[in-house]
């Protein structure tokens, strides 16, 4: 993967810099039309040439050989900003009859130092620039001119214009489409965020709370327990002989059973509940501001309605039903205490024949007297 984001990164470097050593030769060409118009010598428009294919070649080497991994940049832009405002400085300085070509070309420049320069670099590079523009108007500044004596050398002029129009919005277009594959990865990014967080905390097969969540749902409801008394319950919910809709028509057959049951519950519990997926056929409702009382007649309809669903259409004689415990939260216990009383009552109601609602055993008795509630 990092290989291969480093070569993907050397791809845009060379590439970059391909596009760079073009604008450098095409400057070079315009030099030697100059030359040719008599404004220039023709070395000037040679040596540039040279100048470049030798700059872009030593940086060309530079990216081959793995040496610009050493840096945080791999693109090294701002060497290359700096070497090339030091070029154009240095023809400045050469060939002032053709300064505002060098000049007009920091433009250029810096647009390409965009793509790759952070704030701090880029201020750096704007200070070598300004020193370096410093230092060639005091050196050649009396001789700097615009070449517009011929007609040939007008057109370049026009030309040059033209070309460096074309660089700048190249360069423009070019960050614009950067922007909007930073914004498009953005998205993905938030989107594969979600569907992770929603991996964490859902049950991929029901798509109900998981039994991580569930924890960090009943921590929440304890601290409210405990600064305002919000009541709340634990309900388990288990399927009575769900193992035998596996066993005699498949996994794929109790996989809808499990979906089904979890619609079914879904239809009898308040916004406000939770509802998670604990393990296997075991579910968790988390009963908010409800006493048990309250909780047990929700539970109830949910008993009636998973004996009465018609279940056989997973299954020839699929006959269903739910055990469920429940328990009330109590000051200062435990999820955990909580957690196994409810599973105690669950486990009464299984003992005690399914298809029923159990109380926790001790729930009366600190107010009623000890009672157990069946459904039916
Ligand atoms: N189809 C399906 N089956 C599952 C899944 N997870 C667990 N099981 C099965 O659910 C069954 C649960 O076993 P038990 O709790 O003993 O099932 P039971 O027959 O309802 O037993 P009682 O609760 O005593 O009535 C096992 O056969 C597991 O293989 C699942 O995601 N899909």
């Amino acid at each position: 993967m990092k290989q291969q984001r480093r070569k993907e990164m050397n791809a845009m470097a060379l590439g970059m810099l391909g596009r760079v050593a073009l604008s450098g030769l095409l400057d070079a060409m315009l030099l030697w039309g100059f030359a040719r118009a008599g404004v220039v010598r023709p070395e000037i428009a040679l040596l540039y040439a040279m100048v470049v294919v030798l700059v872009n070649g030593v940086y060309y080497l530079l990216i081959r050989s793995g040496v610009n991994r050493r840096y945080k940049d791999p693109g090294l832009t701002f060497a290359q900003v700096v070497t090339a405002l030091l070029l154009q400085t240095c023809f400045l300085i050469l060939a002032p009859q053709v300064g505002y070509l060098f000049l007009i070309n920091f433009f250029v420049i810096y647009g390409f130092g965009v793509l790759g320069l952070s704030t701090f670099w880029y201020v750096v590079s704007w200070l070598i620039g300004s020193l370096a523009l410093v230092l060639a108007f005091s050196v050649a500044g009396a001789h700097l001119s615009f070449p517009v004596a011929s007609n040939f050398s007008q057109l370049l002029v026009c030309l040059s214009f033209i070309l460096t129009l074309g660089r700048c919005i190249y360069l423009t277009n070019m960050l614009s489409r950067m922007q909007r594959k930073i914004m498009e990865k953005n998205q993905q990014l938030v989107l594969a965020m979600k569907r992770v967080q929603e991996l964490a905390t859902r049950d991929e097969l029901t798509n109900i709370e998981n039994r991580r969540s569930l924890m960090e749902i009943l921590a929440v409801e304890q601290k409210r327990f405990q600064r305002g008394g919000t009541p709340f319950c634990i309900a388990i919910l288990d399927l009575d002989g769900f193992k035998a809709v596996n066993d005699n028509f498949g996994h794929a057959a109790g996989d809808l059973v499990l979906k089904t049951f979890v619609e079914i519950v879904r239809n009898e519990m308040r916004l406000s509940d939770h509802f998670a997926r604990y393990g296997g056929d075991e579910f968790v409702l988390v009963l908010t501001g409800t006493t048990v009382q309250e909780g047990v007649t929700a539970l109830d309809r949910i008993c009636a309605e998973t004996e009465m669903y018609d279940w056989s259409k997973f299954g020839k004689d699929i006959v269903l039903t739910a055990s469920i415990g429940i328990t009330d939260f109590r000051p200062g216990e435990s999820i955990d205490e909580a957690f196994q009383r409810a599973d105690m009552a669950l486990y009464g109601a299984k003992a005690a024949g399914r298809n029923r609602v159990m109380i926790s055993p001790d729930t009366f008795e600190a107010s009623d007297g000890g009672t157990t509630i069946r459904a039916f």
